[in-house]
């Protein structure tokens, strides 16, 4: 079909034909240079409450995996940080490539790594995801860098999973499950205002990115890669 993805014909070079929005003011993802940060003593630490049990499913929607929690209550909600107000979690999903030099969509001093998880929340001033994701200050988005070393018992649960969603459009139940076990020691993070990394590019997005990563061993993210539909990755 002639949806967006990442081969040369329908990749990010070419997401500007069908979404202009690409050239715009707050595009993401960016390149984070930790010496040209300014720190914002304003800012207040990250709160994350997340319930496992709004957990629902897991899909392959031919651009990632994607975890898809109930929203439609403030029982899983992220608070703080650089934002106002509440806003719901709404899914995780992750972004890799077909080798470990690549896959991240920020980069940290020009270095990509092999995955990065994305958390995302809405605004609850909003009525929906669909609503807010057309505002500036609608979606807050937390990226969690995936580095490769230790085996990490707490994602497996969600590699399991992939075996039985290989392909574009399965989904499978995926019930009781507290993304929080997924965050690194420190909630230490950098902050930008940007945009959705995947068409619609909505400039949407309070981006809060963690500064330290969670692992993956060599054997946990081999097996990633072969379960991936082709279709998700060139
Ligand atoms: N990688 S990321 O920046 O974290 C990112 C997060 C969410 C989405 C998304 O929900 N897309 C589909 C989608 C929209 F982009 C909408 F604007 C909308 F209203 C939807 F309902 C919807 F499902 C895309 C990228
Ligand atoms: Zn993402």
């Amino acid at each position: 079909s002639h949806g967006w993805g990442y081969g040369a014909n329908n990749g990010p070079e070419k997401w500007g034909e069908d979404f202009p929005v690409a050239n715009g003011p707050r595009q993401s993802p960016i390149n984070i240079v930790p010496k040209e940060a300014q720190y914002d003593s304003t800012l207040k630490s990250l709160k994350l409450k997340y319930d496992p049990s709004n957990a629902k499913g897991i899909l392959n929607n031919g651009h990632s995996f994607q975890v898809d929690y109930e929203d439609d209550a403030n029982s899983s909600i992220l608070t703080g940080g650089p934002i106002s107000g509440t806003y719901r979690l709404k899914q995780f999903h992750f972004h890799w490539g077909a080798s470990n030099d690549r896959g991240s969509e920020h980069t940290v001093n020009g270095i990509k790594f092999p995955c990065e998880l994305h958390l995302v929340h809405w605004n609850t001033k909003y009525p929906s995801f669909g609503e807010a994701a057309s505002q500036p200050d609608g979606l807050a988005v937390v990226g969690v860098f995936l580095k490769i070393g230790a085996a990490n018992p707490r994602l497996q649960k969600v590699l399991d999973a992939f075996d039985s969603i290989k392909t574009k459009g399965k989904q499978t139940v995926f019930a009781n499950f507290d993304p929080k076990t997924l965050l690194p020691g420190s909630l230490d993070f950098w902050t930008y205002d940007g945009s959705l990394t995947t068409p619609p590019l909505l400039e949407s997005v309070s981006w809060i990115v963690l500064k330290e990563p969670i692992s993956v061993s060599p054997v946990q993210f081999g097996l990633w890669g072969q379960k991936a539909d082709q279709s998700l990755k060139t």
